[in-house]
């Protein structure tokens, strides 16, 4: 399984859903870095299940226990490792779904992939339980990131089916403030007339026995002009790369995105100028901060849209893999109605990851 990340600084995410313990192991984090653990437990309850509504009634505290690489809350320089306990399993809802998978889930692929030796209970290894120890480790790159200038944030943009999302970050006036305030919240908005709406469609969606997916839009601010590489290591690649590491994401545009393919030159090329401090700035920001996979100094833009949730409670079709017939599934179980709120941190955090790997790469740490 390919469940290790980055160039130089890699994460290996290990554990399942309903195993002893889930965790990361981080390799090549700058020696003497203090880390801050109350910052540390703010990101992952931000994720943590079972917090509202909008999220699975599981249950878990998600307080990581650091095994090594941290000596008196400094980096050493020696891989991180963190394990976060799983307390609340209930497997039996997961009985049936070896024989019949569910739609939209890994189960039907991991059944052929690993011969049916792979873990179903609460989606095993392909669960969205595994964007714990992500968001661990952006925790922790996060940190590193803000002493360098680099701050990093998100927001819901976007529910299906609410009548009203939330605006779009301008994408060249950006506040760090803005970031620090939405990189605080749990369901991130930056106008807060928004999340009722947004509420309402995903509680529609679960009174209906039914899902809902969505849009988080996330900014880099700070990004050193000059960090990345050109064609497979660009910040876009890396970005990229590890936001498809989320569960459920299935994509992701930076700046303006698909609208580019609508745009004239004159339209989308943003104009350059001279700011009175000396530094070189765009008006506007369709490329999303990044030219030739290399930053250039604007703020990084980007939109990762997520599915909603394949584990619904209505009546599906599927298919019986015991005797190959054609069969109905009714999946039981505590499941996220949608999985936006709690990416939103998950988004943030891989993106930190990224930009911490970028910079190294390029030796601009
Ligand atoms: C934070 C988070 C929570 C999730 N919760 C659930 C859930 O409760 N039930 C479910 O079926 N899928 C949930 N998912 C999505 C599945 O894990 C995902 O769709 C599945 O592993 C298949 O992967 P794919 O959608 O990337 O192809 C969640 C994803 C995330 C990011
Ligand atoms: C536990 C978390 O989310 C889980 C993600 C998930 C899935 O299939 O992705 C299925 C559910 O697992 P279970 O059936 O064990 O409750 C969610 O609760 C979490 O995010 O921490």
């Amino acid at each position: 399984m390919s469940s290790s990340w980055g160039n130089s600084i890699r994460i290996s995410i290990f554990g399942g859903s309903h195993t002893a313990a889930i965790g990361v192991n981080i390799e090549g984090l700058p020696a003497g870095e203090r880390i801050t653990w109350p910052e540390i437990l703010k990101q992952m309850s931000r994720r943590a299940p079972g917090r509202d509504k909008t999220a699975t009634t599981r249950k878990e505290s998600d307080e990581p226990r650091v095994l090594c690489g941290l000596l008196d809350g400094v980096t050493t320089g020696a891989p991180l490792c963190a394990v976060i306990e799983n307390s609340n399993q209930r497997s039996k809802d997961y009985s049936q779904l070896k024989v019949l998978p569910r739609p939209g889930h890994a189960d039907y692929t991991a059944e052929v992939k690993y011969g049916g030796h792979q873990d179903v209970r609460g989606g095993g290894h392909f669960s969205g339980r595994l964007t714990a120890p992500l968001v661990f480790a952006g925790a922790v790159a996060r940190q590193i990131l803000r002493r360098r200038g680099i701050e990093i944030g998100s927001h819901v943009l976007k529910i299906a089916g609410a009548e009203i999302g939330d605006r779009s970050f301008d994408p060249v006036g950006v506040s760090p403030e803005l970031l620090d305030r939405l990189s605080n919240e749990y369901f991130p908005v930056i106008d807060p007339a928004a999340k009722e709406s947004m509420r309402q469609s995903i509680e529609g969606a679960r009174l209906s026995q039914d899902s809902v997916g969505g849009t988080v839009e996330c900014a880099v601010l700070g990004m050193p002009v000059g960090a990345g590489d050109p064609i497979f290591d660009g910040v876009e690649n890396r970005i990229a790369s590890i936001i498809f590491g989320i569960p459920a994401v299935k994509g992701i545009e930076f700046g303006a995105g698909f609208s580019v393919a609508d745009m004239r030159g004159s339209e989308n090329n943003d104009p350059i100028y001279m700011e009175n401090d000396g530094s070189i700035r765009t008006r506007t920001n369709n490329s999303g901060g990044i030219l030739g996979g290399i930053a250039n100094g604007m703020p990084i833009i980007f939109r990762a849209a997520l599915k909603p949730t394949p584990s619904i409670s209505r009546e599906q079709d599927t298919v019986n893999l015991a005797d190959r017939t054609n069969a109905k599934l009714t999946v039981t179980g505590r499941h996220d109605p949608c999985v936006v709120p709690r990416a939103a941190p998950a988004v943030e955090a891989a993106a930190a990851v990224a930009v911490l790997d970028l910079l190294a790469q390029s030796r601009m740490l």
